[in-house]
Formats: C-alpha cells, sequence, structure tokens
C-alpha cells in the first residue's frame, strides 16, 4: 500500500494535490504533525488535518511528531484522523495511550525513531494496527534512507510471524523507486513517500509505479 505525504505538497494547492491522491492508486493519505519541541520542525496543525479530512476520499493516516501526545489525540481523531500514530520516545505511558486511541474508535499506531529497536514494542504489538518504521530522523522530508531499516523491517516481520499480532508494518523517509521493492520484501505492508511523489512530473503515475512494486 502507499500513503503519500502531504508534507511534501504545495500547501497553496492542497486540494488540487489532495484531489491527485484521490484519483491516484494510493491508499491512504500520510498527514504528518510537527511540533519543534519532539522534532526540529514545524509542520501544520489540527485545521490542516480536518481541510484535508474535507476533500481526501482515502483514510487518513496521521503521524504525531509530538511531545505528549495524548493532549491531542481527541483532537485529531475529531479533525478525521483514520490512524492515529504515537511516537514511542514520546509517550511515558504508551498502552494507555494505545488504549485511549481505541476508545476514540481510531486505529492506534506507534512510530520508531531510528535508533529505537523494534524489540521495545514486544509487549504491545498485538493492542496495535500498526508499527512506523521511521527510515530517516523525524522532522524533514527529501532526506536520505537509511539503509539499516531493512534489517529493522525483517526483524519486526519476523516478531509478527511468531506472535498472535496482526499489525501493518509502514515505512515512512526516503522511499523511491529503487527502495520501494525490496522494503516490501522485507515485510513493510505501507510505504509514505512525500518527495519521490510530489517532486515528480507526473506524481499519479509514480504513485502507480510504487505500488507496483510493492505487489
Ligand atoms: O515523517 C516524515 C518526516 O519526518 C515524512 O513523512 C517523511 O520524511 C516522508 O518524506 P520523504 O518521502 O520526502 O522522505
Amino acid at each position: 500500500m502507499i500513503a503519500p505525504s502531504i508534507l511534501a505538497a504545495d500547501f497553496a494547492n492542497l486540494q488540487r494535490d489532495l484531489e491527485m491522491i484521490n484519483r491516484s492508486e494510493a491508499d491512504y493519505v500520510h498527514v504528518d504533525i510537527m511540533d519543534g519541541l519532539f522534532v526540529p520542525n514545524i509542520s501544520f496543525g489540527i485545521p490542516v488535518c480536518e481541510a484535508a479530512h474535507r476533500h481526501a476520499t482515502k483514510p487518513l493516516d496521521v503521524h504525531l511528531m509530538i511531545v505528549d501526545p495524548d493532549r491531542y489525540l481527541e483532537a485529531f481523531r475529531t479533525a478525521g484522523a483514520h490512524i492515529l500514530t504515537v511516537h514511542y520516545e514520546a509517550c511515558t505511558h504508551l498502552h494507555r495511550t494505545v488504549q485511549r486511541i481505541r476508545e476514540l474508535g481510531a486505529r492506534p499506531g506507534v512510530a520508531l525513531n531510528p535508533h529505537t529497536p523494534v524489540e521495545v514494542l514486544s509487549e504491545i504489538l498485538p493492542d496495535l494496527a500498526l508499527v512506523l518504521v521511521m527510515s530517516v530522523n523525524p522532522g524533514f522530508g527529501g532526506q536520505k534512507f537509511i539503509e539499516n531499516t531493512y534489517r529493522k523491517v525483517e526483524r519486526l516481520a519476523a516478531l509478527r510471524q511468531a506472535s498472535e499480532a496482526d499489525f501493518l508494518i509502514e515505512i515512512d523517509g526516503g522511499v523511491n523507486a529503487q527502495n520501494a521493492a525490496l522494503l516490501s520484501q522485507a515485510g513493510a505492508d505501507v510505504l509514505v513517500a512525500g518527495n519521490f511523489v510530489f517532486s515528480a512530473p507526473d506524481p499519479e503515475a509514480t504513485i502507480a509505479d510504487l505500488k507496483k512494486k510493492t505487489r
């Protein structure tokens, strides 16, 4: 599955770019929320998520790169989040946070920074709908893919197979036509792509090409 990240969209033409995603073979709209604290960048917030929800026909996959995300779970759910992903590194009581996301009626995801081993999630995997493996340090689009990600994805896929868990494995950062098939073979289910899609001459065809590589 493919989740184009609107972090790389043209914010002055967000409706146009969302309509492109609607027409495309994309499965989700990836919405990156950055608070300038958890990551050294500020993206956009609840009103933009609401606007995306108004125009998108695909489910919103909201990635909260924010400290203490519990404060904003309800607001982003109300703003249309279908998947709500929090960072392992930002949550003191991750189990409570995940339960709260479910109570709100969203699908809970947990993201891992590049330095965080997948094994830290072993006790909570059955409660998750998605694990997001960051393949760049979060905060900016357009960065170089970290090669160690393949090994992490393989280890996570092995943990999934060995358990009762049934979560999606999502990769975020530096995804392109070179690594998409390899990520898919390693066990990834959802590929987030920002710059590779939106800087392409034909973003809709680029989404279709990426999707082909994951089949
Ligand atoms: O979460 C993110 C940054 O923290 C972005 O979703 C990610 O970097 C995707 O952008 P690109 O495909 O351009 O690397």
